[in-house]
């Protein structure tokens, strides 16, 4: 039976918050790419982290890729079991105007948690295809688009997926925690909190 661990929102923003300089730093992503549903909330919270006073907010685009299916229990806090296949639920036009603005520049890839990388794998493999497609389109074929990653959870498991070489090499691959081969639930996931309760004006 794999371990369950339980984070809070109060975590996440904190993982987040620390992990912004690094990213800022090293990374300077133009573009954010979440990926759903998962990398949703991580994707927002950092954005504020990486506001700075003068620039606009760094853009997010989300894509919808879907590996995990619930084994249908009636217990509160399922464990997922991996399907075989990533399913695309939502993908981007990356040859339309704003997209091309992207060539030579530095994306930055999230998501919650990176456990078999198969989902990692298939986002930063199709992108880096899509990308480089749309480059040869606008004759810039030459230039690349920087990928990096961050995932708030990292399981040191054996992985079915892997990552570009010269990510792991460069070092643009990050994330804030690394876990055992435990299932992590997540806050956004809960389906019994108590609403209400306590006094005065709720908003
Ligand atoms: O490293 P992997 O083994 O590929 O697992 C990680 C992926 O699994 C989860 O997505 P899921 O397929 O459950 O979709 P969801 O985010 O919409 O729940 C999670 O959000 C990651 O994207
Ligand atoms: N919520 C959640 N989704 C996952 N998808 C793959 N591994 C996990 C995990 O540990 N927790």
């Amino acid at each position: 039976m794999v371990p369950k661990v339980y984070v809070t929102y109060n975590q996440v923003h904190k993982l987040c918050q620390e992990a912004a300089p690094r990213i800022l730093a090293d990374f300077a992503p133009n573009l954010i790419i979440a990926i759903g549903g998962g990398g949703y909330v991580p994707a927002r919270i950092l954005r504020s982290f990486l506001k700075q006073p003068g620039s606009p907010n760094i853009p997010i685009q989300a894509i919808g890729l879907s590996l995990y299916e619930s084994l249908g229990t009636t217990d509160e806090t399922q464990i997922e079991e991996p399907g075989t296949k990533v399913t695309r639920t939502q993908w981007l036009d990356l040859r339309s105007l704003e997209m091309a603005n992207l060539i030579g520049k530095n994306v930055l890839i999230v998501d919650e948690v990176d456990d078999t990388r198969t989902t990692l794998e298939y986002a930063v493999k199709e992108l880096e295809k899509d990308v480089a497609e749309a480059a040869e389109q606008a004759g810039r074929s030459g230039e690349v688009v920087r990928f990096s990653v961050f995932v708030l959870h990292n399981k040191d498991k054996e992985k079915k997926g892997s990552l570009p070489k010269s990510m792991m090499e460069e070092r643009r691959y990050l994330a804030a925690r690394t876990t055992g081969d435990v299932w992590i639930n997540y806050p956004w996931e809960a389906t019994w909190v108590h609403l209400g309760g306590g006094s005065g004006v709720r908003y």
